[in-house]
């Protein structure tokens, strides 16, 4: 796993259970559990911690080990600079001794451990100051040094050179034992249900973009939509447009120009025909299928687009009557049908199994819809609960579709797009619901992508 799964993780937790107080204790046990195998007992440990959650890991060991060893807790920034509330009851419920910063040298010479609870995953960029001159004397201090997740700084410039990590759920991506020294990996009782589940936490997901960043750098989209009904290009379009990519290209009949154009004056419109196709290159991903229909035209169309675009695929509603799997096998091409979709694709059931087999067998990525979406790429399977049943309506498919393909338009990856897009449409419909109960529309569930993206839920 990497950092931004962790986080996710921990925020889906939060997000469930209120916070993560539970597998801070559990955090700091597996510390503390490892110390206990490792060091004998009656030496000295200094816990140095920084701001967030990672320092209320190892303040929460602090509390387990003091029985048996002589613990001082550091808190570089006092305990007023401590940064989140699980923190903040960590130390409340520390009973030992916690010293400031003028002490470091002092608590380093007299320890024998050195715990790293200063950065975990929660890092961004290289340590500032004075984490720098922090973190060299740690590394010169000659004495065992114990990493609580990650060793601080990790993947900067500078980092913490432990002798052992205790990692928490799962190694992380680039860890190795030259860089983090024995690693051991811990599991904090993160249920399954949250592992697998998507939540407000898949947000981590999607970038920020750059302030010095220029148009097309965060994301063009092209959208095949609405051959035979306009309007699916208009939600699809306008869906992708909502999630915050620089262009939403959307290629269609000439005829829908004037229907499709009031929704939006950002959107580019480019009409094609039997003869006439726009390059497809300059797009970061492609939605393919929306309100196209079924009849020659469109079937030309789609074909020709699948076959020459190759970047990231997004295929939904008519493209599943008109395209074969085979036909974009080993693309990492995401689909997004419905139950029925899914067997008009594939000839099967639309049963989980079978579309983790076909996601295998394809190299696909299947968002299969339903009251609860399953989302696989044949090797890992995220289930997205929530909506309702107002979002049986017409359009709700167009909507997902687009959001998927302005997500994945910003490099996100496909698993990831078609998880972090599934939440959002469904979030759309629960939002919608609060405030209209059934009666809500498919334009009430676009505007609150928005809301969405601005993590206003
Ligand atoms: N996954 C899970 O389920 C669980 C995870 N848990 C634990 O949480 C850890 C993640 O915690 P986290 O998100 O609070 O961030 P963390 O790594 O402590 O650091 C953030 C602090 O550092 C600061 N800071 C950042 N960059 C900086 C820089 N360059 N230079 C200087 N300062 C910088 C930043 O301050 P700011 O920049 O905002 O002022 C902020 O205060 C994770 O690794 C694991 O140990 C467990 O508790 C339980 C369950
Ligand atoms: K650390």
């Amino acid at each position: 796993m990497d950092y931004l799964d962790e986080k996710s993780m921990d925020i889906n937790y939060a997000s469930t259970y209120g916070d993560t107080y539970k597998l801070m204790k559990q955090a700091g046990k597996s510390i503390s559990d490892f110390v206990e195998h490792t060091i004998p007992p009656g030496k000295s440990i200094a816990i140095i911690c920084g701001t967030g959650n990672n320092a209320g890991d190892g303040i929460c060991s602090g509390e387990y080990l003091l029985k048996k060893y002589n613990v001082s807790v550091l808190l570089i920034k006092d305990v007023k600079g401590l940064k989140t509330q699980e923190t903040r009851r960590a130390i409340n419920d520390y009973n030992g001794a916690y010293y400031p910063l003028s002490s470091l040298d002092e608590l380093i010479s007299r320890s024998d451990i050195i715990i790293d609870a200063i950065f975990g995953v929660g890092i961004n960029g290289d340590p500032r100051k004075p984490y720098i001159e922090i973190i060299e004397k740690i590394n010169n201090s000659g004495k065992t040094i114990i990493s609580v997740d990650v060793p601080s700084g990790f993947q900067t410039n500078i980092q913490v050179k432990p002798d052992y990590t205790v990692t928490f759920t799962d190694i992380k991506t680039g860890m190795n034992r030259e860089n983090s020294g024995k690693i051991t990996v811990s599991d904090i009782g993160i249920p399954e249900q949250i592992k697998s589940a998507v939540g407000p936490g898949d947000m981590v997901y999607m970038p920020i973009s750059a302030p010095e960043s220029h148009k097309g750098m965060n994301g063009t989209v092209g959208i095949l939509a609405g051959w035979e009904f306009p309007g699916a290009a208009v939600m699809s379009s306008l869906s992708a447009y909502n999630v915050g990519p620089d262009l939403v290209k959307v290629f269609t009949n000439e005829v829908n120009r004037s229907i499709i154009m009031p929704y939006n004056p950002g959107l580019m419109f480019y009409p094609v025909n039997g003869k006439n196709f726009p390059a497809l290159s300059g797009l970061n991903s492609m939605l393919i299928g929306p309100g196209m229909g079924k009849s020659k035209e469109a079937e030309d169309l789609i074909k020709y687009a699948v076959k020459n675009y190759n970047g990231q695929l997004i295929l939904d509603a008519d493209a599943f009557k008109l395209i074969t799997p085979s036909e974009v096998k080993d693309r990492n091409a995401i689909i997004t049908p419905h139950s029925m979709e899914f067997t008009a694709f594939t000839g099967l059931e639309p049963t989980e199994e079978n579309a983790v087999e076909t996601a295998k067998k394809y190299g696909l990525i299947i968002l299969l819809k339903g009251s609860k979406d399953i989302i696989t790429d044949g090797v890992n399977i995220r289930y997205s609960y929530g909506g309702n049943s107002r979002m049986t309506m017409g359009g709700t498919g167009d909507v997902l579709a687009g959001i998927v393909a302005g997500i994945a338009s910003r490099k996100v990856s496909p698993l990831r797009s078609a998880s972090l897009g599934s939440f959002i449409n469904k979030k759309c419909g629960d939002i919608a619901f609060e405030k209209f109960g059934s009666y809500y529309g498919i334009m009430d569930m676009i505007d609150n992508i928005k809301i969405i993206m601005h993590n206003k839920f």
